[in-house]
């Protein structure tokens, strides 16, 4: 299909300017984590900069959503009976006031925000429950809290769902480098913006340009093809509580992979595994009772299929985005066409 006529054209371009706004916001926020920690002063149970950001980034997006498709349901990860006699809700819209002026120029397509009434309006348009038919939105507008409040990766991350299908996905990447060899070894402009359309491919673009990039002046990324140990790397989260880092390494164990393991944040996992800069994403699940939120994984997941990718729970099987605000199944496993059958089958061998 043709990049510019696709039938997702509107839907990508104020999805693309809404996670670049919201994606000024939060950098500026994170920023300001980094500062705090340096200077010692940001104490470790503030979680005030991420309640802010969340708050900002879904009323900005819900927003620009609203506007352009008045009949769209989204379900946004957060709901602001939480924002209720906040002391955080003047400084939600003094950023928000503050990254509308320097992105005036996108007023005309996504709006802007006006007092704190439309704010906590534009938060709980987010309300949706999802469902299998029709079509709905998924917007995680922090994902990655714990790896944002230490000032590492984060994404702001919205998705399009049609009948229990993502169909388009963008993730804005605030900290991420375009090139990632290790954990400590990176390259590149830093803050990328992931994009796929179904049936047109997966894009990367820098995030901090203005305006909407049309797709066919974006760089088309793709997965890489290899299934040999030697080569193949591994992407996995940082903290240990959300994936079982010890199946993990059982799995990696089998498949005879020996290179390190990539840790990070968020969705992120999945724009750096979609360009081809790792090969395999493990998320084991560390609770029999733990469901993954629709939002954690949608705009990943059409990333990684229209990169050439395969996605699949614990079993091997898809997941299913049209089973209400939570999947059903049981962890994540991603991973090129060619090595996938073989990583599901090292799960089930481990599990
Ligand atoms: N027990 C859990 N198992 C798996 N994922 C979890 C768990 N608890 C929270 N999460 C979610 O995992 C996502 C990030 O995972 P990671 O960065 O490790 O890949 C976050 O959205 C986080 O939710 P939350 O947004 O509430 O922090
Ligand atoms: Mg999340
Ligand atoms: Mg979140
Ligand atoms: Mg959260």
């Amino acid at each position: 299909m043709a990049t510019s006529t696709h039938p997702y054209a509107k839907e990508l371009e104020i999805a693309t300017l809404a996670v670049k706004r919201a994606s000024i916001l939060t950098k500026k926020l994170s920023d300001s984590i980094v500062t705090l920690q340096q200077s010692g002063t940001l104490t470790k149970d503030d979680k005030s900069p991420v309640t802010v950001g969340d708050f900002a980034s879904q009323a900005i997006v819900n927003h620009a959503i609203k506007l352009n498709f008045p009949n769209d349901e989204i379900v946004g990860e957060e709901d602001s009976q939480d924002l209720q006699d906040s002391p955080l809700t003047s400084q939600i819209l003094d950023l928000i006031n503050q990254v509308q002026q320097e992105t005036s120029e996108y007023d005309d397509k996504i709006g802007k925000l006006s007092n704190l009434k439309e704010i906590t309006t534009s938060i709980d348009f987010g309300d949706s429950q999802g469902g299998s038919t029709g079509r709905f939105w998924a917007l995680d507008p922090i994902d990655g809290t714990k790896g944002f409040l230490r000032g590492d990766q984060f994404a702001v991350c919205l998705a399009l769902i049609e009948n229990g299908k993502v169909v388009l996905g963008v993730i804005g990447c605030p900290n991420l480098p375009q090139i990632i060899h290790s954990n400590d070894k990176h390259e590149g402009i830093v803050g990328g913006l992931y994009s796929a359309v179904k049936g047109v491919g997966s894009y990367y673009s820098a995030l901090f340009t203005k305006g909407f990039t049309p797709l066919d002046q974006q760089q088309k990324i793709s997965m890489k093809s290899t299934s040999n140990p030697s080569e193949l790397k591994v992407v996995e989260g940082v903290e240990k509580g959300h994936s079982s880092h010890s199946t993990q390494a059982q799995i990696k164990q089998i498949l005879g992979i020996t290179t390190p393991a990539i840790n990070l944040d968020s969705q992120v996992k999945y724009c750096v595994l979609a360009s081809g800069q790792s090969d395999i994403y493990l998320r084991l699940p560390v609770s029999d009772t733990y469901r993954e939120k629709i939002w954690d994984h949608a705009a990943g997941n059409i990333l990684i299929y229209e990169s050439g990718g395969q996605v699949g729970d614990i079993e091997g099987n898809p997941l299913n985005f049209g089973t209400g605000r939570t999947l059903q199944s049981k962890g994540v496993i991603a991973g090129n066409k060619q090595v996938f059958d073989s990583v599901i089958k090292a799960v089930q061998q481990v599990l």
